[in-house]
């Protein structure tokens, strides 16, 4: 009998809204929980999530051998999820976090089952605040990522949880908790 494999749970919204926080806290406080680490494009130790930081001559290789479950292009960047490690991850029955772009989305859907969706959301000046204060893009970069803010997630979507992050970290987390393991009783 096949094993279960484990739910690939999307985490997406807009740049600053804390998906990157509300997974690893997540992960911390779901063991039955995992992170998959992607590959980016982007300078090594720019902070934040941890990813395996490649030149875009490698990533092309990586992509062209099919390393890649799913690749795309956001903020002058290239992200891949690296197919191996999450088929592993997800033969180990938990659910897969992944720090998705929305763009994406009905890709992923055909490709994973279960399929889970966590639609991160935060008022507009929180989301400038934050950018601000994480200071790990320039300020012309902050402006762009803020104009994707209102990007809306594409219709189709079977299975699409709203976690709204605009308050406490915790209570997101606890959301985000009781959505994937509602409390019985
Ligand atoms: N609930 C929260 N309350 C206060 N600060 C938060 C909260 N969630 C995240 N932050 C902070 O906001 C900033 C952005 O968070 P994070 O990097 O997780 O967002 P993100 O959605 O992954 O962004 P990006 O898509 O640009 O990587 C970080 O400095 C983080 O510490
Ligand atoms: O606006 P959309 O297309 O949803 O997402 C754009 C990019 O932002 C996020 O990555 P990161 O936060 O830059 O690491 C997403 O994973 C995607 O790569």
């Amino acid at each position: 009998m096949m094993s279960e494999l484990g739910p690939v749970i999307a985490v997406v919204g807009p740049s600053g809204v804390g998906k990157d926080s509300l997974m690893l806290a997540l992960a911390q406080a779901e063991p039955r929980l995992s992170l998959l680490k992607r590959v980016i494009t982007r300078t090594p130790d720019a902070g934040g999530e941890e990813y395996q930081a490649v030149s875009e001559a490698v990533f092309q290789d990586l992509q062209e051998t099919g390393a890649f479950a799913l690749h795309w292009q956001a903020h002058g960047l290239y992200y891949g999820l690296p197919a191996a490690d999450l088929q592993r991850q997800r033969c180990e029955g938990g659910g897969v976090l992944v720090n998705f772009s929305r763009a994406v989305l009905l890709e992923a859907q055909a490709l994973f089952d279960p399929f889970v969706v966590f639609s991160v959301t935060a008022t507009p000046d929180v989301l400038a605040a934050r950018l601000k204060m994480r200071d790990r893009e320039t300020k012309s970069e902050q402006l762009l990522r803020l104009a994707r803010a209102t990007k809306p997630l594409p219709d189709g979507l079977l299975q699409v949880i709203e976690i709204d992050n605009s308050g406490s970290l915790d209570a997101a987390v606890m959301a985000a908790q009781h959505a994937l393991y509602p409390p019985r009783g």
